[in-house]
């Protein structure tokens, strides 16, 4: 298979879809690769390093995606490269459908073969989407620190507090991976922590893992407006797998909050958990204010650091792009349950059922969809 990397063009966006080490993978099992000039550099691949590990370096975007079976990418397509998409390609990347409805229409329109890294599932577990979620959930902690301070537009507060001086609070909505990453680094930095989750077992975990060191809450709005609103630092961490976020901090519990509070919104790819995080931020100009709190809502968190990111993302999505590239995607899929819960759009049709939901789709399950090809392989 032709396997194709294109340069990132999100705001800030570093990361890249293949290391170099993935080149090689790719190779030894004889696809050839093909990347954009200087789609590395941000995560400090240069081209040499790509030539060097077999890749072919390609001048142009449009280029790359012309001439190739797979595309990889890191963050979901932007306008500017729909017109790239036709019928039969396969798109591996990160698409937060549900948020993104003039993406999903044009994939559908173009017949693209769309497999999101977020969905791709075994049992309860996201594979592709977790490391990147411990990136952003470890990034919302320092983050949320930093605005906290004065010269950033916070309140002025020290999360750790001093001797005398008591801690700042931190309420972490959702305790799965970015909650618990989230925890880890606020209460590194002293904080007073309260997770919310939904689900009690979690709940158990989390209180096992961290011990006294945190308070939980079962997740309901009584308890989610009073954490809210002694809050100095709220962050976003709930998920509905492929789904828009559910809006559980409304604006009347936003207004409850000191002036100068912080708001980490990590959930924004999926359309936020707060209603007041309306709409989303880039890493060039990343707060906005409303109701006096800070609001940050970066959907390309870990596109901040790059290097740990990019590294971190291809150890877990090399082994699932080499199934698809040496079985094909229907074989691959066929025989890879969660590989195949990972196809978001197929044939023209919403082949995830969240997504075709809230954006008022019909479903069309993979099976049915790909019938003939699953069929044929
Ligand atoms: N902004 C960014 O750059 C990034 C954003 N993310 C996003 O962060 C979000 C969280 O991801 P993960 O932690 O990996 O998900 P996860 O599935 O590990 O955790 C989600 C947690 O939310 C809980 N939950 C579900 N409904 C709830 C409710 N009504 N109230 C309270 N808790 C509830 C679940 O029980 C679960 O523990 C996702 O939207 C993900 O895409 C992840 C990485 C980067
Ligand atoms: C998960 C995601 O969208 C990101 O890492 O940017």
């Amino acid at each position: 298979m032709i396997i194709g990397i294109p340069k990132e063009i999100k705001n800030n966006e570093n990361r890249v879809a293949l290391t170099p080490a993935g080149v090689v993978s790719f190779i030894n099992a004889g696809h050839k690769v093909l990347v954009e000039k200087d789609a590395g550099l941000g995560s400090g691949f240069t081209n040499e390093d790509y030539a060097a590990a077999g890749a072919e370096i390609i001048a142009s975007a449009a280029n790359v995606w012309a001439q190739v079976e797979m595309i990889m990418k890191v963050k979901e397509p932007l306008s500017s490269e729909y017109n790239y998409f036709r019928e039969g390609l396969i798109l591996f990347t990160y698409l937060h459908l549900a948020a993104e409805p003039s993406l999903t229409q044009a994939l559908k329109d173009k017949r693209v073969i769309a497999i999101a890294y977020e969905t791709v599932a075994v049992g309860r577990t996201l594979p592709l989407l977790t490391p990147m979620s411990e990136v952003a959930g470890r990034m919302a902690g320092q983050i949320g620190a930093q605005f906290l301070e004065k010269t950033n537009g916070g309140q002025g507060i020290l999360l750790g507090g001093v001797p005398g001086v008591n801690r700042g609070k931190v309420t972490i909505i959702g305790g799965g991976i970015v909650g618990t990453n989230a925890a880890k680094m606020a209460i590194g930095l002293g904080a007073d922590v309260t997770i919310i989750d939904l689900s009690a077992d979690r709940l158990r975990q989390l209180e096992d893992i961290f011990g006294n060191q945190i308070k939980t809450l079962m997740s309901n709005p009584f308890n989610i407006a009073e954490a809210v609103k002694e809050a100095d630092l709220l962050i976003g961490a709930v998920l509905i797998p492929g789904a828009k976020a559910p809006k559980l901090v409304t604006e009347e519990m936003v207004k409850t909050m000191k002036p100068g509070s912080v708001i980490v919104d990590v959930a924004i790819d999926q359309g936020g958990v707060v209603e007041t995080s309306d709409h989303v931020t880039t890493h060039d100009n990343p707060t906005f204010e409303k109701h006096g709190v800070l609001h940050y809502s970066v959907a390309n968190m870990p596109g901040a650091v790059p290097r740990t990111s990019t590294i971190a993302l291809t150890n877990v999505t090399v082994p699932y792009a080499l199934q698809l590239a040496n079985k094909g995607v229907f074989k691959a899929i066929s025989e890879n349950g969660a590989l195949k819960l990972g196809v978001n759009v197929a044939n023209g049709e919403i082949t995830y059922e969240a997504v075709a939901k809230d954006l008022g789709y019909d479903y069309v399950t993979v099976e049915k969809t790909l019938e003939k090809e699953i069929k044929v392989s």
